[in-house]
């Protein structure tokens, strides 16, 4: 049945009345449902009865168990070939090639979106049509950022509601005319008419398209996370990204914080760590160190645009958590335990408990003695593979998180003293460096290295370049992303742009493979050195690569690590730095002319003071 045949259908009867006159919508929902060939539209209201009916339907499928032991809570499991974001099938389809850049896979805008339609004819034959109005950020924000995602995966509009704002009031806020980023997903699976569904429809075929200049994207054959929750990656960093650029603030994979220090002092931090490097944990860190205390903002990604008053504001567009769960667990990340009791959540490739209750490695330390896992199977400790898969995640509303900051509900957001880059790396970089200036800073974010992780499909451990934690969702060229971030700095007022530091928690002893430094709680010792170093109370030492802690001005009272150890975490050592220098000009040398001569500058300096 299509949306042109001449037999009537409930089809028919929606599409001639949609319930918006924003004519640039209707046209695109119509032309997109003549295209796909829905058996039926539904327009996301967002109410609760709504959202209740949806999973209800996705339990009837087959696609969601509930689970008894957490409030309107469900489990769900992908199909295993579809777990992860696809960086290879991802592609910013500028207009020019080079607008694009060295580190984006490209496509003539023309030639791709006659592929897109050729994959989108007739891929939601025997589906639903899901028409969901999002609004990333807030809607009372001076310009809200609108976006409408249309999908065929009750999976996607479920998770949507909870990372997002959607449905009629930001349909209303539209208006007859605003702006908005038509954003266009099909898992590619349509159904023959008698066909019996499968729990996790998808496609072999896969592909994540974003056109930067005309701000739309185009996703096709994935149902997973960042492939498919159009108003995440997509929007709000690499459509977003090109947004900034183009209007002077920064959309970063960071987190937001705010910590208090027993005096009292407020300071807010934003970290950026590359996928599955621990971005979540530290926005809901439990400090060990006594008096001080951590709320939460935001544990992916920020806005940044510059205030009056000549400071940086942050702000979080999303308004859930889609949190790694290996490795979250009472000891290591209790707030996000606390929030994913709280109820509400869908639980993707984790195990099932025989109770009715989500497992995963790391949760507890003691696994249990029967589970389902991922793939259905019957697990126990002495299986050989785990029960969960390495990117499983929570979706949970931000809400239930109990050390959720008040200033969350602020548009105008958080103004920012430091930012952290980080990586996960088990030789070279120091637990935390100083940077100099922003400049410096800039230069410690765009040569910023990460081993990989599960969070993306591919080989795992293998270390790369990942700018600012952003390389897969930069929507340009990386070169003209760093010339950006060094014209942040120049145009703003030196005395106000946040510190940035560079920090790794993951550095592991040559001997023995162990994790140098304890992490996790054990993280805020470092945000107090920050703090202080901010307030100009803490020493530092200067070396080749920046400001390191002094011996004795890192907080390590009651902490259960040798000296030995500690030295080793907040090393600087000459020769590995010297192995890393070249690794560095190579990346330059792959970004090409547009690298900055600031950050060549920098890396001569680096060089000089190596001695090289
Ligand atoms: N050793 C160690 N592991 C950590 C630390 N912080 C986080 N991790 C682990 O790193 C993994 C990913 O952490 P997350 O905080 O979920 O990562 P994220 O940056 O939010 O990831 P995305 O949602 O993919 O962007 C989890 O398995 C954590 O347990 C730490 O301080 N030390
Ligand atoms: O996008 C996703 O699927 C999850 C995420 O936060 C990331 O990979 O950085
Ligand atoms: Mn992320």
């Amino acid at each position: 049945m299509t949306a042109l045949d001449e037999t009537p259908t409930e089809l028919d009867t929606v599409t001639t009345t949609h319930p918006t006159s924003h004519a640039k919508l209707i046209a695109w929902v119509d032309e997109m449902a003549a295209l796909t060939t829905p058996d039926r539209i539904h327009w996301i209201t967002g109410t609760p009865e709504e959202h209740q009916a949806l999973l209800d339907e996705l339990v009837a499928a087959g696609t969601f168990t509930k689970l008894d032991k957490k409030p309107n809570s469900y489990w769900c499991a992908s199909d295993p070939t579809d777990v992860a974001r696809v960086e290879d099938r991802t592609f910013i389809c500028s207009v020019d090639e080079e607008d694009a850049g060295p580190t984006n896979n490209w496509m003539d805008p023309g030639e791709m979106r006659v592929i897109m339609r050729d994959l989108y004819r007739g891929s939601m034959k025997g589906r639903t049509m899901y028409v969901i109005p999002f609004v990333m950020g807030h809607l009372d924000a001076e310009k809200p950022m609108f976006g409408v995602e249309i999908t065929d995966s009750p999976y996607v509009v479920v998770s949507m509601n909870v990372m997002a704002r959607t449905g009629t009031k930001v349909l209303e806020a539209l208006g007859t005319d605003a702006d908005f980023v038509p954003a266009m997903h099909s898992i590619g699976a349509p159904l023959e008419p008698g066909q019996a569904d499968v729990a996790w429809p998808c496609n072999d075929t896969k592909y994540i398209v974003q056109f930067p200049e005309s701000r739309e994207i185009q996703s096709f054959g994935s149902g997973y996370g960042g492939n498919a929750l159009l108003g995440k990656k997509c929007y709000s960093l690499r459509i977003a990204s090109v947004m900034a650029r183009d209007e002077g603030w920064l959309a970063e994979h960071m987190l937001i914080l705010k910590l208090t220090s027993p005096q009292g002092t407020v300071n807010y931090i934003a970290a950026a760590f590359p996928s599955a490097c621990g971005k979540t944990n530290l926005a809901m860190l439990e400090p060990t160190i006594p008096g001080w205390k951590v709320e939460t903002l935001g544990d992916d990604i920020a806005w940044m645009r510059f205030g009056k008053d000549g400071r940086l504001y942050a702000t979080n567009p999303e308004n859930g958590l889609f949190g790694v769960a290996p490795g979250t667990g009472w000891d290591t990340n209790p707030n996000a335990m606390r929030a994913i009791d709280a109820g509400g959540s869908v639980f993707t490739n984790v195990a099932l408990t025989d109770d009715g209750d989500v497992w995963w490695e790391g949760m507890t330390p003691e696994a249990p003695a029967h589970l389902t896992d991922w793939k259905g199977r019957d697990w126990t400790p002495d299986s050989t593979e785990p029960s969960s898969h390495p990117n499983s995640r929570f979706c949970t509303p931000i809400r239930n998180c109990p050390i959720l900051a008040e200033e969350y509900d602020d548009p105008q957001g958080v103004p920012i003293s430091a930012i952290l880059f980080g990586g996960r790396r088990k030789t070279t970089i120091p637990l935390v460096t100083e940077s100099r200036d922003w400049t410096h800073g800039t230069f410690m974010g765009a040569t910023l290295s990460s081993e990989t992780t599960a969070a993306a499909v591919g080989a795992v451990g293998v270390v790369r370049r990942d700018p600012m934690a952003m390389l897969p969702f930069i929507g340009y060229n990386a070169g003209d992303y760093f010339q950006h971030w060094i014209n942040v700095g120049k145009d703003a007022d030196s005395t106000k742009l946040p510190k940035i530091f560079y920090v790794n928690w993951f550095r592991r002893d040559a001997e023995d493979g162990s994790f140098l430094w304890p992490g996790f709680g054990e993280n805020g010792r470092v945000l107090k050195w920050v703090v202080e170093r901010l307030e100009g109370t803490a020493a530092a030492v200067e070396t080749p690569i920046g400001h390191v802690p002094a011996p004795g001005s890192l907080d390590v009272d009651g902490l259960d690590v040798s000296a030995e150890q500690l030295e080793k975490a907040l090393a600087v050592d000459p020769e590995e730095w010297k192995a890393e220098v070249p690794l560095i000009q190579e990346w330059f040398d792959k970004i090409g002319d547009k690298t900055p001569t600031t950050l060549l500058t920098e890396l001569d300096g680096l060089k000089a003071r190596l001695g090289l």
